[in-house]
């Protein structure tokens, strides 16, 4: 779609080879949060001080959030967190990392050589400033940039385009851009999200009474402040649950939100609670799924599908089945090549 460059005349002085670089592709960007490089202290402990110190992340005065991470936070939890990822760690490492790649991978494949597909991570590996890089070497004039969480959060989202502000800040040579707008509410995720659960409900050995749809809890301040995450999510669950009405009358949806940090108050109900809470009242058989994460991980892997189910089972619950992400499933990569399809209209062949 985009003209080759016409030949131009530049000043004598300039080496002859100062313009020959690569130009007219388009780039597409994945970007998902980051994972330690390792099931390590010491490399959960780099993830979580880059990741911790983000302004976006942790929203408390530094001068009062940078004595607590670098005294307490960095000394305790790395040991704690290496372990949980010890138990999910796969033969290519982090999950989230290994499924993000795959998606690029399967995402490349169905866009073809007029599209380069490559991925990324706020924190941590591959480094966003390396891939935009990356792509303006391949000749990328114009990118797309992805960040792949339905909802949208200041913690997340809005994160990932610093990320992309500090790499354009630093550069003198610049692609035209566009970002994905957040997707929790597009008919074409929802339908997706609603096939996929509902396939791996049909393949489970038992009949969930309830279905818990559990997101990554934000603190309760940022609903308040403007951030506009709780409502996305409310959003993505009432359409899910309209969709479930349909198809299983008989099957319970519910929503609450994970992985508290820290003391403030967080967003509720909390997951583990109220796994504990549908055991006490008589619920024997759950399956709970994250529509918030587009791949699996830590949050996924291990505090839902490990911890929750002892929490479950701890309170009297019997059958409990963790549900997987859309990942690079058939049906997750139509869904990225669909959004990502629609945001790059103009830039290349329909
Ligand atoms: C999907 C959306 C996410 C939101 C919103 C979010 C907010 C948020 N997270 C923390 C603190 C931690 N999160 C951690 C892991 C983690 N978080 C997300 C996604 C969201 N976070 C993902 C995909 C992951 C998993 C990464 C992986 O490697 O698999 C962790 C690290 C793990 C641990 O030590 O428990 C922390 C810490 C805050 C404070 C926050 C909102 C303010
Ligand atoms: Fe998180
Ligand atoms: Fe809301």
């Amino acid at each position: 779609m985009i003209p080759p460059a016409a030949p131009h005349a530049c000043p004598a002085a300039l080496p002859a080879d100062h313009l020959r670089v690569k130009t007219g592709r388009v780039g597409v960007l994945l970007v998902n949060l980051g994972t330690p490089d390792a099931p390590t202290p010491g490399a959960v402990r780099r993830y979580l001080r880059e990741f911790l110190s983000d302004r976006r992340v942790v929203e408390i005065p530094r001068l009062l959030w940078l004595p607590i991470l670098h005294g307490i936070i960095l000394r305790t939890r790395p040991a704690k967190s290496a372990h949980a990822y010890q138990q999910v760690w796969g033969p290519d490492g982090s999950p989230l990392a290994a499924i993000t790649a795959a998606q690029a991978r399967a995402l490349q494949e169905r866009l073809g050589e007029a599209v380069v597909v490559r991925h990324a991570m706020r924190y941590q590996n591959p480094a966003m400033a390396q891939e935009l890089d990356a792509l303006l070497e391949a000749g990328c004039e114009r990118i797309l940039v992805a960040p792949l969480y339905p909802q949208y959060s200041g913690a997340t989202t809005a994160s990932a385009l610093d990320g992309l502000a500090a790499w354009i800040t630093a550069r003198r040579r610049l692609p035209a851009l566009r970002t994905l707008p957040p997707y929790h509410d597009d008919p074409a995720a929802i339908e997706a999200l609603h096939a996929d659960l509902a396939r791996q409900i049909a393949d489970l050995a038992f009949v969930p009474e309830v279905l818990l749809l559990s997101y990554h809890g934000m603190p309760e301040r940022t609903l308040h402040l403007g951030d506009p995450y709780h409502c996305h999510c409310r959003k993505t669950s009432r359409l899910l649950e309209a969709a479930f009405a349909r198809s299983h009358p008989g099957l319970r949806v519910m929503t609450s939100f994970q992985s508290r940090f820290g003391r403030a108050k967080w967003l509720e109900p909390a997951t583990d609670a109220t796994l504990v809470e549908l055991a006490r009242s008589g619920t024997r058989a759950v399956a709970i799924a994250a529509p918030g994460f587009s791949a699996d991980c830590l949050e996924t892997l291990e505090e839902l599908a490990l911890r929750g189910r002892d929490d479950f089972v701890a309170a009297g619950g019997t059958q409990f089945a963790a549900l997987a992400c859309l990942n690079a499933s058939q049906g997750g990569i139509d869904l990225l090549e669909a959004l990502v399809r629609r945001e790059l209209a103009g830039w290349i062949a329909p």
